[in-house]
């Protein structure tokens, strides 16, 4: 019997890594404290006397804040150059040693220097201990490229080992003994070096392959109500974001002079600055859910900037670190809402040299501000208030431009920016996975079908109509080539003669991943309405249907190439593909596959249908033989119906689509105006023929829908029940169109699916295409799906009756003379299953 697998949950050298890291930012703490105090207290080139016992301690008296200054910065110069040295100069000039080895041997140097600092007392010694520290830094990334990863978990320890000692020897010995506890917490850094550094030496010497424990990268957080962070091309104001943390924490040990409370006092506002960006960093993604991600950044920086500035006004500490660590809680958010892979590093270090320099040269003073009353205004308060001035500023300029949307959508953005983001369709019971995905004003709506369906024709006339009419931002897209790498890869796709299938059906899934990631999903995070020219559904129709290939396997690649996101909408433009390849004939030369044979896109058609019958409440079915104007009519009512429940239109009002033009009455322009007025989506006079009507149709007489009657909408003919693919029984009359794979799996069968959804109607044949049912459910989840098939059932006397396409939140058609008509077609759709059913059983199939 094979051994259990070892299931240790550190690896030693993980430990001694932490160990590491641990006492790096202990002596990282020291050399801020000891450079300050050595250069301030003696000059930046002589000894230091330690302070003496009690509160009337002489150093503070003698200290130079201008040298003490000098000092710290030459030491942040020291470790933020060495960080900044690119990754190959440093191969270069570091020895090829293994990392390991190398880590260790600089801890052991960084050890023994710190002791011999913390009893030399020489600025330029810290100076030493700031190079080796630098230098050790980049060894242990090295080791572990995510080893800053949220660095205030460590750093946190040993701020507040730190604060506890700090605290410890001031309530004994007076402000002055802070900086002794200081010099002990050297000596225990140092010794910590010097232990793990040779553990590391002795026993890990080769490179640790099991890294650092780490929790996880936020961006692959897909939790209900988080949001991905945003990408924009140039994050700048994540930079400046950074950049006052780094100048926040460089003021802290000044400030600290300033405040004259010692070193506890460093160590208590390093401690709420550290925790209050782990804070923000942690809410982040969940933080104003409905606000643009690179608003939140924005937001963030003038709040922050704000709160800097008003920082410079406070004399005392506990205010001084509230200020800093609510300041630091908004960094955390505004850092979060930008991919984390920009150099951090850059705008930390320009931050702490220019918060130091700005000590360094600005002169302090007092302002009398009453006869009585003078304000003494150290250079540390003009340097904060200048930091917070400049983020301010900056905040202001990013909050009006950093957004690709510039400042359209500002006032929406800070409107919704609480209120939890309205979930898009459930994907639970889907074909396509089974993430719940929300997006706070977006909409991913897909045109599927065969080929030469009209696709393109009517995804181009919805975007022209969501833009002109609506005045929405639109993303049209398509599968594959949506993107410069999805360009490339159709065309191995397509210009090619032989793809493999299981090589094909990855290819389009490789296609998917990127364009979801890089296209579709920023797109619907910015609030924008996404169409797509085919998703994965071509997939499971072209790759599993077409090339005979297991579903799930497809259906899993791509499940996961999307991460489960599934459209809101997805219209299925249904043709017989005779008809189709006829439109196409003109377009010139085929590609690789529309030239496969009959058999092969009969198959496809079927598979769409199945798609759709099994999943009534995400599909409008729609026959593609009709005039393209009547299509683009009933495509835009039922879009315009999910864009209302996504919260993307107005839910109040109707577009004037959905108003039967004739029944406008000879007032048109009022009843338009009107109905605008009532947040109902403008639309111009000459808006195209609603409701599926071809041009030059008959319309209803006005009196028909006159008044509140107008706002009805009506199931339009063009999606009733599709005509079935040639020589098969329309699938509305349960039978498999033609090239259906007989015993294949049904694409649309769920394991997991309960009796009561959307997919009763494929009971009675495997491929669930007889159910013509269309029904897109008022709540957009699947329960509701079910219910309102069930409804439709109730009315209608039976499963799979209603032959209607009844689109959510639309009045149902409650008529009498509707009734009867759904449940004449109703009977007419159980009789040809009946039929079906007989001549199976005659044939003893
Ligand atoms: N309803 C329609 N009636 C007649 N012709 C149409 C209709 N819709 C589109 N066409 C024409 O059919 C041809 C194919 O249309 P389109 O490119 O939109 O189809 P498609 O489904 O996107 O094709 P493909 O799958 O190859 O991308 C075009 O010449 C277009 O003008
Ligand atoms: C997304 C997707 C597409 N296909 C096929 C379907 C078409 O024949 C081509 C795409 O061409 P179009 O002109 O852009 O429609 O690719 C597929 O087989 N599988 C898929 O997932």
């Amino acid at each position: 019997m094979a051994d259990a697998p070892a299931t240790t949950r550190y690896h030693p050298a993980q430990l001694v890594t932490a160990a590491i890291v641990t006492a790096g930012w202990m002596a990282a703490l020291s050399v801020a404290v000891l450079s300050f105090g050595y250069g301030g207290a003696a000059g930046l080139l002589q000894g230091a006397q330690l302070p003496a016992r009690g509160p009337e301690a002489p150093l503070l008296a003698e200290f130079s804040l201008r040298e003490g200054t000098a000092a710290l910065l030459i030491s942040l110069v020291i470790v933020a150059g060495v960080q900044l040295v690119p990754a190959g100069a440093a191969q270069r000039l570091i020895p090829k040693l293994p990392i390991g080895f190398s880590a260790g041997i600089l801890a052991v140097a960084l050890g023994v220097v710190l002791g011999l600092a913390s009893v030399l007392r020489f600025a330029w010694w810290i100076w030493i201990a700031a190079l080796l520290l630098s230098l050790l830094t980049r060894a242990v990334l090295a080791l572990h490229p995510d080893g800053l990863h949220k660095p205030w978990r460590l750093a946190g320890i040993s701020a507040s080992a730190m604060l506890f000692l700090t605290w410890a020897f001031q309530i004994f010995g007076g402000s002055g003994m802070g900086t002794v506890a200081v010099v002990v917490l050297t000596i225990v850094a140092a010794v910590l070096l010097v232990a793990a550094g040779v553990l590391s030496i002795v026993v890990f010497r080769t490179e640790d392959p099991t890294g650092l424990p780490q929790t996880g990268t936020h961006t692959s957080v897909r939790r209900e109500g988080i949001r991905a962070a945003e990408d924009i091309r140039l994050p700048w104001p994540c930079h400046v974001l950074f950049a006052l943390l780094g100048a926040l924490i460089a003021l802290a040990q000044p400030m600290t002079w300033s405040l004259q409370v010692g070193q506890a006092g460093f160590a208590f506002i390093i401690v709420l600055v550290l925790l209050g960006w782990a804070v923000g960093f942690e809410l982040g993604p969940t933080f104003a859910p409905g606000m643009s991600r690179p608003r939140v950044t924005a937001f963030a920086l003038l709040g922050a900037g704000i709160l800097t500035t008003a920082g410079g006004f406070v004399l005392e500490l506990t205010a001084s670190a509230i200020f800093a660590a609510t300041a630091a809680v908004l960094i955390g958010i505004g850092v979060r809402a930008q991919p984390y892979g920009f150099s951090r590093r850059i705008g930390f270090s320009v931050g702490l040299a220019v918060a130091l320099l700005l000590v360094l040269l600005l002169p302090g003073g007092t302002i009398a501000l009453s006869e009585y009353v003078a304000w003494a205004v150290t250079p540390v308060d003009s340097a904060l208030l200048i930091v917070g001035l400049i983020a301010t500023l900056a905040g202001v300029v990013a909050v009006l431009r950093f957004d690709p949307r510039g400042t359209t959508g500002l006032g929406v953005d800070i409107m919704y920016a609480f209120q939890p983001r309205t979930p898009a369709r459930r994907s639970g019971e889907g074909v396509t996975g089974v993430r719940e995905h929300t997006y706070p004003r977006g909409a991913f709506i897909v045109f599927e079908g065969g080929d030469g369906v009209g696709k393109s024709t009517q995804a181009a006339k919805l975007a022209t109509f969501l833009v002109d009419r609506c005045g929405l931002r639109v993303e049209v897209t398509r599968e594959p080539g949506g993107t410069e790498v999805g360009r490339q890869i159709r065309s191995v796709l397509l210009d090619g003669d032989d793809v493999a299938p299981r090589s094909e059906a990855l290819l389009y899934a490789a296609d998917r991943a990127h364009h979801v990631a890089r296209l579709v999903e920023p797109a619907l995070d910015r609030g924008e309405v996404v169409i797509s020219d085919r998703y994965i559904d071509s997939s499971l129709a072209y790759q599993a249907r077409g090339r005979e290939l297991s579903v799930e396997a497809v259906r899993d690649i791509s499940r996961w190439a999307t991460d489960g996101l599934v459209p809101h909408l997805t219209v299925l433009l249904d043709l017989e593909p005779d008809a189709a390849r006829g439109r196409l004939a003109a377009r010139g030369e085929a590609d690789r596959i529309e030239r496969e044979e009959g058999d092969f896109h009969a198959r496809v058609r079927s598979a769409f249908l199945e798609l759709a019958g099994a999943q009534p409440g995400r599909y409008l079915i729609v026959d593609a033989s009709q005039h393209e104007d009547a299509i683009a009519a009933t495509v835009r009512d039922a879009v315009v119906q999910v864009l209302r429940q996504n919260g993307v239109l107005p839910q109040s009002g109707a577009p004037a689509s959905l108003v039967p033009p004739a029944a406008q009455g000879p007032d048109e322009s009022q009843g338009r105006e009107s109905s605008s007025a009532a947040g109902a989506v403008p639309m111009p006079q000459d808006a195209a023929p609603s409701q599926g009507e071809a041009p030059g149709q008959d319309r209803e007489p006005s009196g028909a829908s006159a008044g509140p009657q107008r706002q009805r909408w009506e199931p339009p003919s063009a999606t009733r029940p599709v005509p079935p693919p040639q020589g098969a029984v329309p699938p509305s009359q349960g039978a498999e169109p033609a090239g259906a794979a007989p015993h294949g799996t049904p694409l649309g069968q769920q394991p997991d699916r309960s009796p009561g959804d959307g997919a009763t109607s494929s009971a009675g044949t495997p491929g669930g295409a007889d159910d013509a049912t269309t029904v897109l459910p008022d709540a957009g989840d699947g329960a509701s799906a079910a219910a309102a098939s069930t409804q439709d059932r109730d009315h209608t006397g039976g499963a799979g009756d209603a032959a209607t396409t009844v689109l959510p939140g639309s009045p149902r058609p409650g008529s009498a003379r509707d009734r009867a008509r759904l449940l004449a077609q109703a009977k007419r759709e159980r009789e040809a299953r009946d039929r079906l059913r007989r001549a199976r059983e005659e044939r003893g199939e």
